[in-house]
């Protein structure tokens, strides 16, 4: 463990996320990107965080960071790394452990080099910004970490258009590692890479979980990204949690209609080829959102009892929450949710109606 931080609590959770709400300031009043989500990644988790674009991801990695925009403000809940409250650190302070204790690849992290500097360069001066260390003891740690990246150390001196996308975006990650950090943020760390430069890179992923017990938290619009590398699993839907929990379970029992609806419209990165549904429909705006459950009007199986509140996360097995009405239908839901014809009815009744009242009833 990095222990640069004396007021860590070792016995604490890695990260702990409680009942956080994020809200950005417009001239349209405040809006709620993330309504009061909750959950903890432990030591040598790789927790997934999937959803469409929109449903408050990126929100979440830059609270839990402190890199929200200006009119992005944590306004309720707490968010603990080893039991520190990170919502109540200064700049100073979070700019330490940032890097130190949590990195972040953000999307295009790749872009993120200089492209008038030696990659080198750029990853040493990341070292002795907070290190007492020579350049030749950096130049050694450089040497180390493309080598726990894949890549080969005779190139850190190469500049960044000498690379390819995928090695660019090894060398990004390379420099996030650079101070051994706890927790790594990857945010669709391989949307802008082709499929077996993204294969590599999520494996790499795996393997620094593997090799450095470094937790990682991997977020993405893909849930195949996020089956094929994580152990653990929170679905967002419009600011909220729909499911959350054991991947494993999660996708062996999945409850939500939300989650049912995701794994129809993404095909598998191995294994056999199914054929894709998509959700109909898109999430609401933050600007109006339904006073019910966030997905009932994209939802099949919404119901009156839907269209009161949004419903909470409950238990629905060892380590396994979902937020539905109606996980006692369960079975017929995902007998259901396999038919195309379930999703184009809602396609045919259109979301405005299913919400109005198109729904079923109970
Ligand atoms: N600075 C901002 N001011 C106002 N609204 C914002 C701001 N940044 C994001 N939002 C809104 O907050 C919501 C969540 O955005 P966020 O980027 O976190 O979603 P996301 O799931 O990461 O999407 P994507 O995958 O497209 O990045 C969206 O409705 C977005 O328009």
């Amino acid at each position: 463990m990095n222990q640069s931080n004396s007021n860590f609590d070792e016995d604490a959770p890695l990260l702990a996320v409680e009942d956080a709400v994020v809200n950005y300031r417009t001239s349209d009043g405040d809006l709620t990107a993330v309504d009061g989500i909750s959950f903890e990644i432990g030591e040598d988790e790789i927790f997934g965080l999937v959803g469409e674009s929109g449903c408050g991801k990126s929100t979440v990695a830059q609270a839990i960071l402190g890199l929200l925009p200006q009119n992005g403000e944590v306004v309720s809940g707490s968010i603990q790394f080893r039991g520190v409250e990170l919502t109540n650190l200064d700049k100073r302070e979070m700019d330490t452990l940032r890097w130190e204790n949590i990195s972040l690849i953000s999307q295009g992290a790749m872009n993120a080099l200089n492209p008038v500097h030696r990659i080198s360069s750029q990853i040493i001066e990341a070292i002795q910004a907070h290190r007492d260390t020579s350049t030749a003891e950096a130049r050694e740690r450089v040497a180390e970490l493309f080598k726990i990246v894949g890549l080969d150390p005779d190139r850190m001196d190469d500049y960044p258009h000498q690379f390819s996308g995928g090695m660019k975006q090894r060398a990004y990650i390379a420099m996030s590692l650079a101070l051994d950090p706890d927790l790594i943020i990857a945010d669709e760390p391989t949307t802008a890479l082709d499929v077996i430069v993204q294969d590599q890179i999520l494996k790499r992923l795996k393997e620094l979980r593997d090799q450095l017990g470094i937790s990682v938290v991997i977020i993405s619009h893909d849930i195949s990204v996020i089956a094929e590398t994580c152990n653990r699993l929170g679905v967002m839907y419009s600011g909220k949690l729909m499911e959350y929990g054991d991947l494993r379970e999660i996708f062996a029992s999945p409850y939500n209609p939300y989650t049912l609806g995701l794994q129809n419209a993404f095909p598998s990165l191995r294994g056999k080829q199914q054929d894709l549904i998509s959700i109909p429909g898109s999430p609401p705006s933050i600007a109006d959102l339904p006073s019910g459950c966030r997905f009932m009007q994209r939802c099949p199986f919404a119901t009156q009892e839907c269209a009161t509140q949004h419903p909470p996360l409950e238990s629905v097995g060892d380590d396994h929450f979902s937020a539905c009405y109606h996980h006692e239908r369960v079975e017929q839901m995902r007998h259901d949710a396999k038919e195309r014809e379930t999703w184009a009815q809602l396609r045919d009744t259109g979301n405005e109606s299913a919400a109005a009242g198109g729904m079923t009833h109970d």
